[in-house]
Parts: structure tokens; C-alpha cells; sequence
């Protein structure tokens, strides 16, 4: 999407040079900074430290690390240690490991001289098949919300949580994908922005929105029931991670209480997630493996110190003990409907497979 009016990817290869750039996530909102990536222990390093985050574009700079791997050794050896290693960088995000999976079926059968050109060329398929997806859903997520616009100039409110936009994708985003369609189509909407403490991804949803000139309103996670409950939202819409093959959702942590609050207030709760996101040998959430990720993320805060530079606040002593799961799963009962690059279905097994018959155990 837009980056001061510049069409921008979170992600710009270059197989010549055998590396790609990304931008720092962990360095936004306050500064946009770009981040070379040319060896596979960086590659690994920046999915690990978030550099890279959201479950899309996890998977999209896992294949293009695995190409970058095979530059100097395309070996069987190499490519398993690569893939290994990569694979084990995030649990949760099942788009890492099908992007992984892909690229090794179509590597493996490959003589070792072939496999460095097709693993860019498969990397980047990967990455455009992310992009054209994931405008897709926005197109379905738009159409699903025309009933929702019962009056004329009236505004949309969607709120969302954690960042699902083009930031967590090589461009469009899931869950917000929808919004710029509505804003693209000159729909008048407004987005609440859960700030979804620790990792405060919500704050890269706000950016992402201004850079679009979508309006918006950073609010804190806890704000989120009262707004629900004032008839303030006409819809959530979340990205996911992983999807069961019954339709629960594993998202960033938080998602489910938000899912609770719409079921008691009777607003429609989407998911919005590109075919990579669907895992269908998973039978149900219950199955999905979450992330625990370091106490520390939690006992710091980051943001400027006064001196407008980066800096880390230690807010809790180094010996508390805390709890930091990266997600929840969410129950397939709470989600109204879930919005993929094939159109809406039921957050069921049924619905899933009626947009994915090729799924269906024979
Ligand atoms: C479009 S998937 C975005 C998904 O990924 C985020 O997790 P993280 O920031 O830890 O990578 C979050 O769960 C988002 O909904």
C-alpha cells in the first residue's frame, strides 16, 4: 500500500544480489527503516525478533530465506538444515511452514544446479500469489459489509486488533484489506485500533492507515467491550495465523475476548485469512501450538526517550514472573463468517471445504 503516497511492498527481493530488504517492523511507527537480509541466519533472525511479522509475510521471507540459503550450497543437506531452521523460527503462523513445505516439494525433486534459480522464482510466485489474494479478500470483505450500510454517508466503524494490514503481508494485508477496498471505493470508514499490548502491534495498524488516509482511533485492548457495547462497531474483523480445518482461529493473543464481546452484543465478527493461513491437517484449534514468547517483551516497553531516540522502559523488576502467549484460539461458534480469496464461507468444516472442495479427504 501507500507509504507517503508511494505504492510499497513490505518486501523487495532481489535475486541478482541473492538478498531481499524488508522493513524493520520493530523500528515503526517512529522510524521507516530497511533492513538488508542476505544470509539465512539473518533471514531467520528477522521472522524470530519480528522484524518481519504477520503470518503472510512470515511465510513469503521464509521461502526467500531459503533461497538466499541455497545460493553458495543447494545440497539436500543444506536445504533440510535451511528449512529446519527457518521452520523453527514461529510455531504458530502455520503460512511459515506451508511456504517451507511448498518450497521443499518443488526443490527437491531438482538437480542441486537448478534448485537456487527456482527456489528465487518459486519465492517470489509465492509472494505475488500473497498480493493478489489478499486484494481478493478485500473485494469479498467489501461486498459482505454492503448490508452492513443501512443509511447514506453513514460511516462503517470496524474495529480490528493487532496489525493484519499490508504490514503482516507482502501488500494489501487480511483483515484490513477490506477497509481500503471500502476507503479505495469512497465508502466513508472508520477503524478502531486495538493497540494489543505487549508488542503494541496496533500501533502499525495506525500507521499503515495514516499513510493511507484512512481515518482511524487508537484505543487501549480493554476500551474495546465499552465501544461494543455503546454500539460504536458495526464489525471486528481479525487476520489469523492458523486456521482449523473446523474453523476455530488462532490470532494474535486477545482476539477471543474481543470475539466473546461481540457474541454478547450481537456485532458480526469476521476473520479474513489468504489460503496459506488454512491449515486443513489441523482438526481443530485445540491442536494449534502458541507461541510463549520472552517475559521481557512484556516487562519493557518500547517507544522514544526524549531525545526522540529509540529506547526500552523497564516497567516490571527482572524477577517477575510473567505469562506472554503470542496468540489465542478463538471457537468457530464466535466467527460470523471467515473471508478468504475465494469469498466468504461458514467458520465450519463444511464451509471451508465448500470453498476448497480439492480438500476433501477422497
Ligand atoms: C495477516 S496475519 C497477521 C497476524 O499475525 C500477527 O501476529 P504477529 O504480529 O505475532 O506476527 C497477528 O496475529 C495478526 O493477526
Amino acid at each position: 500500500m501507500n507509504i507517503d503516497g508511494i505504492p510499497t511492498r513490505t518486501l523487495r527481493a532481489h535475486p541478482e544480489q541473492r538478498l531481499i530488504d524488508i522493513i524493520d517492523q520493530t523500528r515503526l511507527p517512529h522510524a521507516l527503516h530497511w533492513v538488508r537480509v542476505a544470509t539465512l541466519t539473518e533471514a531467520a533472525h528477522a521472522i524470530r525478533a519480528m522484524q518481519v511479522r504477520g503470518a503472510p509475510l512470515i511465510g513469503a521471507t521464509a521461502a526467500y530465506g531459503l533461497a538466499i540459503a541455497l545460493g553458495d550450497d543447494a545440497s539436500d543437506a543444506r536445504l533440510s538444515e535451511a528449512a529446519a531452521l527457518l521452520r523453527s523460527t514461529r510455531p504458530t503462523a502455520v503460512n511459515l511452514h506451508w511456504a517451507l513445505a511448498r518450497m521443499e516439494n518443488v526443490l527437491q525433486p531438482l538437480s542441486t544446479a537448478a534448485r537456487c534459480a527456482a527456489a528465487w522464482a518459486e519465492a517470489a510466485a509465492i509472494a505475488e500469489e500473497d498480493v493478489v489474494q489478499n486484494a481478493a479478500i478485500g473485494q469479498h470483505g467489501l461486498k459482505l459489509w454492503q448490508d452492513l450500510i443501512v443509511a447514506d454517508g453513514q460511516v462503517l466503524n470496524i474495529m480490528t486488533h493487532c496489525n493484519a494490514g499490508w504490514l503482516a503481508t507482502v501488500d494489501h494485508g487480511t483483515a484490513l484489506s477490506p477497509v481500503y477496498a471500502a476507503h479505495d471505493a469512497g465508502v466513508p470508514v472508520h477503524v478502531w485500533v486495538s493497540e494489543t499490548r505487549p508488542r503494541n502491534q496496533g500501533l502499525l495498524t495506525a500507521w499503515e492507515l495514516a499513510q493511507h488516509g484512512v481515518p482511524h482511533t487508537l484505543i487501549a485492548d480493554n476500551a474495546a467491550g465499552l465501544l461494543l457495547r455503546q454500539g460504536k462497531v458495526d464489525a471486528v474483523i481479525v487476520g489469523a495465523d492458523r486456521i482449523a480445518a473446523n474453523g476455530d482461529v488462532a490470532n494474535k493473543v486477545g482476539t477471543y475476548l474481543k470475539a466473546l464481546a461481540c457474541a454478547d452484543n450481537g456485532v458480526p465478527f469476521y476473520v479474513a485469512a489468504p489460503r496459506s493461513t488454512l491449515d486443513f491437517a489441523c482438526s481443530e484449534g485445540a491442536d494449534i501450538p502458541i507461541e510463549e514468547r520472552d517475559g521481557d517483551e512484556f516487562r519493557f516497553v518500547h517507544g522514544l526517550d526524549h531525545h526522540a531516540q529509540p529506547a526500552a522502559l523497564r516497567q516490571l523488576p527482572a524477577d517477575e514472573d510473567v505469562a506472554n502467549p503470542a496468540f489465542d484460539v478463538t471457537p468457530n461458534w464466535l466467527v460470523k463468517a471467515i473471508i478468504t480469496e475465494r469469498g466468504a464461507c461458514p467458520a465450519s468444516r463444511d464451509g471451508l471445504l465448500g470453498l476448497y472442495p480439492e480438500e476433501a479427504d477422497d
